[in-house]
């Protein structure tokens, strides 16, 4: 029995509600199995398209004067509450059907960042959809925003990621987890906060769900961090002829190949280095990578990479 922390990306969430559902529909299977298996989970999950498109839709509604203003904390909030509803729901549709009697709680979580971080100067987190080319350049000119390639699927905008330092509800989540509830935490990478004076304050980033989960899984000190993305493993040379799948990978190489420029930055290096930190963090803590729909397989050592 161990203590694992499954983080699930927001781009492998699908591109609308309907498709969300479906997919963590189906993630819910293999999630209640861990916990059939008597093992104690703690969902996290990312919110790049999510927190990309509640921003789109709140701005537009803005402009039109239908609406206040809404700032990216606080869209960042509303996607933690939207995706926590669909894990929540499905998971105890889930639970039920298989007997087992377990509660499952979204802890809105905050998560502290140091407002001076060189990533407020670098906007490098992708969100919201992917675009063409004349489409970025036609709003960079309209809006000022920035935009990057990202991984070999379009152009998307970038917004700043700070590293994530504490995790302000993390007394809750253990007291959840103690408790034998079935906890999602630290979604989006959590809503990014500074610590002021007059006290907690939003700041308009996103952090890195990866970056933020291996955080989580080592200051609750899981022996394992799944990350469940759109792929079903990490490759190099990825998306070329010559693509080859890594299905273990030692410290030591993952750092010859962060080298050579294999794992594309905004997607799968930030996945990679927060595996390699929750490794390090202590002793007997391993890292997988699959995709949401082969957490089984992988978990039977079919697919996905073993970080160790
Ligand atoms: N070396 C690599 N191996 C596998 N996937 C890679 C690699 N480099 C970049 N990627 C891309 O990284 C994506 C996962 O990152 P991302 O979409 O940001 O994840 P998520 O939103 O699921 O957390 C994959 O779907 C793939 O397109
Ligand atoms: N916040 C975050 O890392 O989201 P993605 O998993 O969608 O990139």
């Amino acid at each position: 029995m161990a203590k694992i922390v499954v983080a699930l990306g927001g781009n492998a969430l699908g591109k609308s509600p309907e498709e969300q559902l479906q997919l963590v529909k189906h993630t819910a299977t293999s999630l209640v199995g861990l916990v059939a298996a008597g093992h104690k989970v703690v969902i996290s999950h990312g919110n790049g398209p999510q927190v990309g498109a509640i921003n789109l839709g709140m701005n537009y509604a803005a402009e039109h004067g239908q609406t206040a203003a809404f700032p990216f904390p606080e869209c960042g909030a509303m996607s933690q509450g939207y995706i926590g509803y669909h894990l929540q729901q499905s998971l105890q549709n889930e639970l039920h059907q298989r007997g087992i009697v377990k509660d499952v709680a979204s802890v809105v979580t905050q998560v502290e960042v140091d407002e001076s971080d060189a990533a407020f100067q670098h906007p490098t987190k992708p969100v919201g959809a992917f675009y063409s080319k004349e489409d970025a350049d036609r709003i960079v000119a309209e809006k000022g925003y920035t935009f990057v390639e990202d991984a070999v699927r379009g152009y998307r905008q970038v917004v700043p990621s700070p590293q994530p330092k504490s995790i302000i509800e993390l007394k809750s989540i253990n007291d959840l987890i103690e408790n034998d509830n079935l906890v999602i935490a630290g979604g989006g990478g959590g809503v990014p906060v500074v610590k002021t004076p007059a006290g907690l304050k939003g700041v308009p980033a996103v952090i890195d769900k990866d970056r933020s989960s291996a955080l989580l899984a080592a200051n609750i000190a899981a022996e394992q961090l799944i990350i469940l993305t759109a792929v079903d493993a990490v490759y190099v040379n990825y998306g070329k002829p010559d693509e080859d799948v890594l299905r273990e990978l030692t410290a030591t190489d993952a750092k010859r190949y962060i080298d050579e420029g294999q794992f594309a930055p905004g997607s799968m290096l930030p996945k990679i280095e927060a595996c390699l930190e929750f490794v390090a963090s202590g002793s007997n803590r391993t890292a997988l990578i699959t995709s949401l729909d082969r957490l089984d397989d992988a978990l039977a050592g079919k697919v996905g990479t073993l970080i160790k």
